[in-house]
């Protein structure tokens, strides 16, 4: 078998001071998940399973006690700052919040580009890398003089995926990317990740408490409960007929709340993306 290009090999996270009686909290418990080259995972799990913690533990934000994150084979669990800086090429980020995740006083040309001057990129090549990734999100030629708030929310959440793609990573942690966005948007977003997929063969680990939107655009799905991963497999094996009790609840209990709206919501969701595919 080919090496993964992420592998998560039973890692544990624990925050210190955050469990009883100020002892550490365990966020994740001996956790192992791999994605391949061009491949998204999608971890879906309910409020608290630590699908965030798990993705921070990748990009070097969360506290790793045990196992190892393998990067290309490279343990990358403890990297120091300078391997971090090495690494940011190859493994990005699109948070869920497109409002805060922009710097507002920066034109969209200069969130794109500072990547790009950082790593000392020839101002011919990058403005040519500019204008492919203008063309990559489609997003309208004129939007470089112009600052974040003149977008709308999806907007915005292309130019972040934009500035996540510029320096070509293998793998990018998406972490609610949609979630903030209304159902037709979030429907073109996701439609936009599938296709930047399919043209760069760029990796995703998507984090989203969504089943609809993971089951849409993964590979496999890796299902958290409590910090560990209770189901991992093949994406419509495991959203169609889950074998844990917790998954089958996850995905098939009625829900508690308001089962008509939720229902509804449902099939507008899958309408829309019907639509998008036609
Ligand atoms: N920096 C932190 N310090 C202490 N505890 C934390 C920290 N970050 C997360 N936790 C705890 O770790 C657990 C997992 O949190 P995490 O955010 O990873 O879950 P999640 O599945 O992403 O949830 P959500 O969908 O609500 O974001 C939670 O109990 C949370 O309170």
């Amino acid at each position: 078998m080919t090496e993964a290009l992420l592998d998560i090999q039973n890692v544990t996270v624990e925050y210190p001071g955050h469990g009883f009686r100020g002892k550490p909290f365990r966020a994740l418990h001996s956790v192992s998940v791999d994605v391949q080259k061009g491949e998204c995972v999608g971890l879906v799990g309910e409020s608290g399973s630590g699908k965030t913690t798990l993705g921070r533990a990748v990009l070097g934000l969360a506290p790793v006690t045990e196992g190892k994150v393998l990067f290309r084979g490279e343990d990358i669990s403890h990297a120091n700052r300078a391997d971090r800086r090495r690494l940011a090429s190859d493994i990005q980020v699109v948070f869920q919040d497109p409002y805060t995740s922009l710097n507002p006083s920066l034109t969209v040309e200069q969130i794109l580009s500072e990547p790009l001057d950082v790593r000392k990129v020839p101002r011919a090549e990058s403005s040519k890398r500019i204008k492919d990734l203008f063309d990559m999100v489609r997003l309208p030629a004129d939007a470089g003089n112009r600052l974040p708030r003149e977008f709308s929310g999806g907007q915005r959440q292309r130019i972040a995926i934009a500035r996540a793609l510029a320096l070509k990573p293998a793998l990018i942690v998406c972490d609610e990317p949609v979630s903030a966005l209304d159902l037709s948007t979030q429907a073109r977003v996701l439609e936009l990740f599938k296709d930047i997929q399919e043209q760069t063969q760029v990796a995703y680990l998507f984090v989203s408490h969504d089943l609809e939107v993971v089951r849409h655009i993964s590979h496999r799905v890796a299902v958290m409960y409590r910090g560990e991963i209770v189901e991992f497999g093949d994406g419509d094996q495991v959203t169609s007929q889950p074998q844990h009790p917790y998954t089958q609840r996850l995905f098939f209990a009625a829900p508690v709340a308001n089962p008509k709206a939720q229902a509804l919501r449902r099939e507008e969701r899958r309408q829309l993306l019907a639509t998008q595919n036609a």
